[in-house]
């Protein structure tokens, strides 16, 4: 029975079983540093490979120092992405592009391993940003977001090439694969199941173009590519610590996450697909 499973998988994907533990980050929305701290301890003994501190969730997030931010760092042994989203409907929080790079600029200074910019930033700042960074010994994930819906594969490979033009340092991304320095990331939001097909399908291209990525949906229906992008060479994938601690739509907890992984079998697949 068990060997049908994994079998079941091979060929559902056609990728890589990828072995324990699994490339997982637990985003943790920051409401206090103390809490944060807390939670991100939790998620490493959950097995968390990175964890992701959205500074968007914490109330004074215009005065936060570098300090603080250390604090937040040093909180953990495994890598750390420091981030925050100019926009949180959840919480009503607007920042402006400016102020944003000023914040990341702080990320920087507190040496996390990466920090996580919108490439809807100008192609100035992105570039401000990525040649601060890398003068720091930090990495950077140029993120692009989709929160309505997933464009067809043609599209799709439009948008990359857009972007990669954007944050050039992403062209020499493959230079050294194993200290990935620049990361693509492109999330986008599953309307149908048929959707994480095609994102599974951009992660085959985007791993034959040697691009260091991570690509998955959000939303109920985008599961299946949220846990399986990682067979498809994605570096990363997303994962939430507990119910009431979500930062995107169709998160799930990371102990959710390892068990629909490692089922892998039909049934999982129809739970995954919202059926
Ligand atoms: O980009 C991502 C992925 C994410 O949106 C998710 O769907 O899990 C959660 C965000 O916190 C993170 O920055």
């Amino acid at each position: 029975m068990r060997e049908i499973k994994i079998v079941w998988v091979t060929l559902t994907l056609g990728g890589n079983k990828i072995n324990n533990p699994l490339p997982i980050c637990v985003a943790i929305p920051v409401f206090s540093i103390l809490k944060a701290k807390l939670n991100a301890k939790i998620a490493v003994k959950r097995n968390a490979q990175y964890i992701e501190f959205r500074l968007d969730y914490y109330k004074k997030i215009t005065e936060i120092n570098s300090s603080k931010l250390s604090k937040l760092v040093k909180s953990v042994p495994v890598p750390v992405i420091l981030t925050l989203k100019e926009v949180n409907e959840e919480i009503q929080l607007k920042i402006p592009e400016q102020k944003t790079i000023e914040l990341i600029k702080k990320c920087i200074e507190a040496k996390p391993s990466f920090v996580d910019i919108e490439t809807h930033n100008t192609k100035d700042n992105l570039k401000l940003i990525y040649s601060i960074a890398i003068k720091n010994g930090v990495g950077v994930i140029f993120s692009y977001h989709d929160f309505k819906s997933t464009p067809n594969e043609q599209d799709l490979m439009k948008m990359v090439s857009k972007i990669v033009k954007k944050c050039p340092s992403l062209e020499n991304s493959s230079l050294n694969k194993s200290i990935p320095r620049s990361i693509l990331k492109m999330v986008f939001f599953a309307q149908t199941f048929q959707d994480n097909k095609t994102i599974l399908n951009i992660c085959n291209k985007l791993d034959d173009l040697n691009i260091n990525f991570i690509c998955f949906n959000m939303g109920k229906k985008g599961l299946f590519s949220r846990i399986f992008s990682i067979t498809k060479g994605a570096i990363i994938s997303y994962a939430k610590l507990e119910e009431t601690l979500h930062t995107a739509p169709g998160q799930i907890s990371i102990k959710r996450f390892y068990y629909l992984y490692k089922k892998g079998e039909q049934s999982a697949s129809k739970e995954i697909a919202g059926f």
